[in-house]
Order: C-alpha cells, then structure tokens, then sequence
C-alpha cells in the first residue's frame, strides 16, 4: 500500500518540475539572451567529437581552409582537436582585422612549441601587443631593419650572392643536380648571420653553419609540436620527445649566442673604430646599457629576439625564391623575358645587382607574383584581445585568428585567373592596375598580404626584397635550368602552416654566362 502511494505523489511532481524547467529555460531564452539582437557566431562546418573538423581538412592547411571558406564564408570557425579558431579568407573581412579593429588584433596567441622555448615571455614574434614589444618594434623600423641599416651591408649580400653562384658554377662544372633548396637556404642564413652578428668577428666561420642547422632543427621541431597542440591536454605528455628536442637545440643556441654576444662586448670594450659598421647585436647591446631607454631589454631578450629573427627571415626568404625558380622553369617565357631585361639592362660584363633592381620591372613583378602565389607565411595568426563584431559575426576575447592569406590572395574577387601565374599584372601597364604599386608590399592594399600588414606586419620586407630580387635576378642571368626527372619542375604544395615545396627544387643548372 505505502508503495502504491509513493507513485501516485511520484508522477504529479515530476510533471510540476518538468512544467517549471520548461518555463525557466524559455523565460532565460527569451529575456537574458534575446535571440533577435544576439550577435551570431561565424559559421562552422558540422563538427564531430574531439577531432572537430580535423576530418575536413587535409594536411596543406591554407588550400583546405581555402575550399571550407568556398561553403562557409570568409569568417568561418574551425575546429581542430582541442584548438579553435575562426579563419578569415577575403580581403574585406582582412581590412577589418588588419585596419578597421587594427588594436584589437595586434597581439599573437602562445602557440604549440612555446612552452618550450627557453625565452618564454620576451620572445617578440609571438609577444603579446603591449610596452615590449612596441618597443623592439620601434627599434627594427628605425634602425635595426630600417634602410639605411641595411644599405651599411650591401656588401655583404653581394659577396654572399656571388657565393651563391660560385656554388651553382661548381655543380655545373661537375655536372651534379644542384638542390636549390639548400643553396638559397645557405644565402639567406649567412647574410642574416653576417647581419646580425657579424659571425666572421668570432674568427669561426662554422658559426653561420651552426646556427643554420640550430634554426633547422628548431624549425621543424616547433611544426611537429603545433600539431601536437591539437592534443589539447595530452601534449604535455610529448609523446615523441619533440619538446624536449627542441629545449636541448634552444639550450645550445643559447651557448653559441651567449660566445658570440662575450666576443662583441670584449670588442666594445677595445673600442669600436669609427668607421666599423654596427651589426644588429652591437646595436642591441648599446640598448642594453642605455640607461635613458624607454624600456629595459637584457641579454636574455637579445638573444631570443635574435632568435627571432632568423627563424623568421631565413626560411621564409628561401621558400620564396624556390617557388619563384620553379615557376619561371616551369615557364619558359616568363623566364626568357626575364633574361632579356636583365640583359639589356645589366650589360654582357657584370652580375645582376640590388642597385639595378628599380630598373627592372619585370623581375619585381615576377618577384611579386610568387609571394602573390605562394606566400611565405599563407596563414598569419593573431588573437582577439576584447570580445567584437566581423563582418557581422561575434569574435569572442582569447579567440584565435587565421589570416589565409593564400586565399586572400588566389580570391576570384580580387584576381583575374588567380590561379595563374601571370607576373605581368604587377606591371604599371597592365590592365589589372593592382593600385598602389608601392604600397601593395607594405600591406596597404589588403588583397596582397603577403607580408602581413599594419603594427604587426613583417619588418623584414625590405631586407627580404632585396636579397629575393638579386639572387632570383642572378639565378636567371647565369644559368638554364634542366628538371631531374621529367619535363616540369613538381609544384605540388607541402603541408602544414607554411606552403613550401612538397619536394626541395634539385634542378641541373647549365652555365650561359660566367660572370667571373
Ligand atoms: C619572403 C620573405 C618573408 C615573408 C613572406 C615574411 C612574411 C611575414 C608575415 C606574413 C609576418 C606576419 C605579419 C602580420 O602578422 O601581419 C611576418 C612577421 C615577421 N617577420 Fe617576416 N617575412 C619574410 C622575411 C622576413 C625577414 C627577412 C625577416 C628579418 C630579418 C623577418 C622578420 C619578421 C619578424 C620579426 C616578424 C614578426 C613581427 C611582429 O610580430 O611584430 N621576416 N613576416
């Protein structure tokens, strides 16, 4: 009998509870968070548990991210594993990151490997928007990166271009495949290294060396991880030793850095000779002591903010050159008429050089036309500092952001053929009248982003342009290029963050001018 009359209590309850939570959740739907007024969120394709929308993308992250946009807009979120993002993939949506909400947009999320790095917390690529790195900001575009800085190293670039094709003679002469990739890689870590630290000064030539293969090794080491970020929690684990791996390269730099910085102090201390230029670390150490400077830098800041510096202008530099050879054998009369400019314009007597470079057009635009292709960086990453509006979706505080460029940039919108490579609509006659022609590098024309744009954008450009011009100019002026197997150079993209060359460009060179 007790039992029968529990029930009967049982079920009229429940009804009243069911009948209240009904209520509740309306009256909360429909007073607290108004549907109508309620910013929506960015689109996002139909996610599944845990991976997300790692099912939806393959490992060329830029051309996936790309075709997702095609469905679902140029604000979309994504989700990858554990980490989330939206991804923005037209110009209009770029101008209102880059320009429009520029603040708000200036910082870098932590990203994969940095709980590794031993610099943690004064690196700059990665710094957060603040005193800090304004501050080295400011100190690259007035002097350390800035032009007349770089004019004090012509020199060097040359000497290290005429290296460059020295290398390619010998692989000529010896009849051997030359493999680009490693040469280009080797130009543009020795004029940073001479740059930077003038590593001739320590009297060990290996440095250069060392530090390339450091920068390698951390290079990869610090892709592998961003993937592992996907893991979310689990990657504190670093099943595969990545972390560590890359802590115990970090650890060596740090001593080779810790020599190099203990023999410039010892030279400052005989006294720079006057007309001896400053490198980027006798400049980097004069701010260190500078006691009227706005803000305090230590060595642990010179050395990761060196740091930074290579691992962001070396490979970089040297991808793009890659692409921009492998397009121009790939054709052929592209690459004839660059050759006849240089030419007309350089003479039979001398090699192509960075003072040439305003008057050839045609090796600008091609120079252009790869980055436009091909960037360096095809997805630039930011981090919403304060919960906003784009392009009418919410962008929640923490968010992060990707730029694809390589979208932005191939964007039927903005591009007659995108996908070709036609360097002649970076001419000033051409009819696609790209606008300002002098500007589009800079970042200020948000259909070319190659270099990012506003605060944030690459400080390296102009350094990157001029060595790109001259060693591609170079490339071009002395040597044919016969493919290793087959016709057509392979242009496939690799994976991950950066698009490089799925495979490194290992071409035969045959000599047509011999410059020494
Ligand atoms: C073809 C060559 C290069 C390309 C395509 C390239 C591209 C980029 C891009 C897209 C960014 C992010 C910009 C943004 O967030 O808006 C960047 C940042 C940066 N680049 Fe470059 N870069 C190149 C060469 C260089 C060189 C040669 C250096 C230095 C020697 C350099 C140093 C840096 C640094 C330090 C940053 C971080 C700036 C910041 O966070 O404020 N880059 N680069």
């Amino acid at each position: 009998m007790a039992i029968i009359s529990s029930d009967i209590l049982y079920y009229p309850l429940f009804l009243i509870w069911f009948i209240t939570a009904l209520l509740v959740h309306s009256f909360i739907k429909r007073f607290l968070k108004p549907s109508r007024t309620r910013v929506p969120d960015p689109p996002s394709p139909p996610a599944l548990p845990f991976v997300g929308h790692l099912h939806l993308v393959s490992s060329v992250l830029p051309k996936s991210f790309q075709a997702l946009a095609g469905r679902y807009g140029p604000l979309m979120q994504i989700r990858l594993g554990a980490s989330s993002c939206v991804v923005v993939s037209n110009a209009t949506v770029a101008k209102e990151i880059f320009k429009t909400q520029e603040l708000n947009f200036s910082s870098r999320p932590e990203f994969g490997s940095s709980e590794y790095f031993i610099y943690r917390g004064s690196r700059f690529v990665l710094a957060q928007y603040g005193d800090y790195w304004r501050f080295m900001k400011k100190l690259c575009m007035t002097r350390l990166l800035a032009v007349p800085q770089l004019d004090l190293f012509t020199d060097i670039r040359d000497q290290e271009k005429v290296k460059l094709v020295e290398s390619v003679m010998k692989c000529c002469k010896e009849g051997k495949p030359c493999d680009l990739s490693s040469e280009l890689t080797t130009l543009t870590n020795n004029t940073i290294c001479r740059m930077a630290m003038s590593t001739r000064c320590s009297g060990n030539d290996n440095d250069a060396a060392e530090i390339k293969e450091l920068i390698r090794t951390c290079l990869q080491l610090s892709g592998k991880i961003s993937v592992g970020d996907v893991l979310g929690p689990l990657k504190i684990l670093d099943f595969s030793g990545n972390g560590q791996k890359l802590k115990a390269a970090l650890l060596k730099y740090d001593r080779l850095a810790d020599r190099i910085i203990k023999e410039h102090q010892e030279e400052a201390m005989k006294g720079l000779d006057k007309n001896q230029r400053k490198d980027l670390l006798d400049i980097l150490l004069e701010v260190c002591k500078d006691p009227t400077a706005e803000v305090k830098i230590s060595m642990k800041d010179i050395k990761s903010f060196l740091l930074d510096i290579f691992m962001a202008g070396t490979d970089t530099s040297s991808a793009a050159m890659q692409w921009a050879m492998g397009k121009l054998i790939n054709h052929p009369k592209a690459f004839q008429k660059l050759r006849d400019e240089i030419n007309s314009v350089v003479g039979p007597n001398r090699l192509v050089k960075e003072s040439d470079v305003p008057n050839l057009p045609y090796l600008r635009a091609v120079v252009r036309e790869t980055l436009r292709l091909h960037p360096s960086a095809p997805l630039i990453i930011r981090e919403c500092a304060e919960d906003c509006k784009v392009n009418g979706f919410i962008v929640k505080a923490k968010t992060r952001v990707l730029v694809n460029v390589f979208a932005v940039m191939r964007d039927p919108d903005s591009w007659t053929n995108p996908n070709e490579f036609d360097p002649e609509r970076f001419l000033e006659s051409s009819d696609e009248r790209i606008g300002e022609h002098q500007m589009e590098f800079k970042g200020q024309n948000f259909r070319y982003l190659p270099f990012g744009s506003g605060r944030r954008g690459c400080p390296g450009a102009s350094l990157a342009m001029l060595v790109m011009h001259a060693a591609v100019g170079s490339l071009v002026q002395c040597f044919d290029w016969k493919v290793k197997d087959g016709e057509k150079v392979d242009l496939s993209l690799g994976s991950g963050f950066a698009s490089e060359m799925a495979r490194p460009l290992v071409c035969y060179p045959i000599a047509r001018f011999n410059p020494f």
